[in-house]
């Protein structure tokens, strides 16, 4: 089964499915479902909005739900738990996490394009204890080790 499939919820009938906006898209364009009206999320504020589906995804994937670029820097419109992960067995309602890091409220309307969710292979590696782990030329070096200029 390779299909995602999305299952169209009551209080949704009549948005189009998430899509690809061209065919090379990584991520499906994700809807904002608002039937009873307009939600602002003023500044510094998170929202949780509804899509209007839940979705049933092919097994050893994942649903990564992202900011859209435009909304992230013309009006600081973030994804607070970016990448959202959407679990291939979770069944409910499919909501979209925004927080509005800009200055100004922002408006979100019905059917709004608010959010992209990517899908991506998962991997599910044995979990095991260890005392040791193999040296390498990094070793412990992190967090700016490396430098920034060459
Ligand atoms: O942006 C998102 C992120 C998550 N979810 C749904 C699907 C996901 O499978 C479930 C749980 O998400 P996550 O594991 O990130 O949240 P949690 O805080 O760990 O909750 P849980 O204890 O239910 O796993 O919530 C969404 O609808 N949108
Ligand atoms: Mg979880």
């Amino acid at each position: 089964m390779n299909d995602v499939r999305f299952k169209r919820l009551p209080e949704n009938p009549d948005l189009p499915l998430p899509s690809y906006a061209t065919p090379g898209a990584a991520g499906m364009d994700m809807r904002a479902c608002l039937p009873e009206g307009p939600v602002t999320i003023e500044p510094g504020r998170i929202a949780l909005i509804p899509t209007g589906f839940a979705v049933e995804l092919p097994s050893a994937t994942e649903m990564q739900i992202r900011p859209r670029s435009g909304l992230a820097t013309k009006h600081g419109l973030l994804v607070p738990n970016s990448p959202g992960t959407v679990d291939e067995d979770y069944r409910g309602p499919i909501k979209i996490a925004l927080l509005n890091a800009g200055p100004d409220a922002y408006t979100i309307n019905h059917a709004d394009r608010i959010a992209q969710a990517v899908i991506a292979d998962v991997r599910r590696p044995r979990i095991i204890e260890v005392t040791t782990l193999s040296d390498t030329e990094r070793g412990a070096g992190g967090f700016g080790s490396t430098g920034i200029k060459d």
